[in-house]
Parts: C-alpha cells; sequence; structure tokens
C-alpha cells in the first residue's frame, strides 16, 4: 500500500529578512536534513490549523498563518509527503528547539547550503527567487 501524509510547514522570517530553519533530531524519521517547523495535519484538520497546533509543539509560541508558498508532493522511498508550505509570523513566545536538535536563523542568500529534506527544495527556491 502507498503510504501517503499530509504536512504543514512554516516559513517564519525575521524582521532581518532571515528564515527559521530547523534540523531534524536523530530520534525523527529523515534525522539530521533541514526542515520548515510543522509537522502531519490530523483528520479533519484545516492545514492552518494544523500549522498553528505544530509550531506549539514544537517551537513552543503561537503563530500566525500567512499565504502559501508551496504545494508539493514529493516520494520518498518508503513515503509519499504532501508538504505545503505557508508564511508565518511569531505572534507570541520565542522559538525554542523543543523537538529539533538546531534552529537556526538563516539569510535567504544562505538558505541552499543547508541540506534540506528533498521536499523542501521547491520553497527553498520560491524564496531565493523571492
Ligand atoms: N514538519 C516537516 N516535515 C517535513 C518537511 N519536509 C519533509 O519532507 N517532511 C517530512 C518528514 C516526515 O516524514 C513528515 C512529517 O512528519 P513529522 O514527524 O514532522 O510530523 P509529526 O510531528 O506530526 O509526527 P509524529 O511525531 O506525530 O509522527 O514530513 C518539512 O519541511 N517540515
Amino acid at each position: 500500500m502507498i503510504r501517503s501524509v499530509n504536512v504543514v510547514g512554516a516559513v517564519i522570517e525575521n524582521h532581518n529578512g532571515q528564515f527559521l530553519c530547523a534540523l531534524r533530531s536523530s530520534k525523527m524519521s529523515m534525522p539530521n536534513l533541514w526542515e520548515f517547523p510543522g509537522g502531519k495535519i490530523k483528520e479533519g484538520e484545516k492545514p492552518e490549523t494544523a500549522l498553528v497546533r505544530e509550531i506549539v509543539e514544537e517551537l513552543g509560541c503561537t503563530v500566525k498563518v500567512g499565504e502559501l508558498v508551496a504545494s508539493v508532493e514529493h516520494q520518498y522511498p518508503e513515503i509519499k509527503v504532501n508538504l505545503k508550505t505557508f508564511k508565518a509570523i511569531i505572534e507570541n513566545g520565542q522559538p525554542k528547539a523543543l523537538e529539533h536538535s538546531e534552529l537556526r536563523w538563516v539569510p535567504k542568500g544562505e538558505l541552499e547550503k543547508l541540506n534540506w529534506a528533498p521536499a523542501d527544495i521547491p520553497t527553498v527556491n520560491k524564496l531565493k527567487g523571492s
């Protein structure tokens, strides 16, 4: 059976034009790859609601979700990921790496130097060209 998951990721930009990048920990699936923080959408949940929930769980802060950046279907060897990334701004709190091994603010010109989860590349390319 083809396994597929619907996933949301947050593109969070700060006032210096840097983007919040998160390194998946060695305990997560796809370990040691950079991603946009977020996670799986639950059955019946709106993508925007899922993103707010996941950011509280992973970063301990609340965000306001904005426009869609990219919608990507990526087939990994064992799973198909449907990833939607959204712009988001922090409303309350400071992001903390509650589940990731590292958080890093990266200017857009340096985003492509990170070792990204492959499904994230179209989002990185859109930001680079924006
Ligand atoms: N969160 C997130 N996941 C991504 C991105 N790119 C990408 O390929 N993925 C993949 C990794 C995982 O296979 C899946 C998301 O799973 P996850 O482990 O982050 O989600 P979750 O927190 O809801 O998971 P769980 O621990 O509840 O099972 O999507 C991304 O930018 N953000």
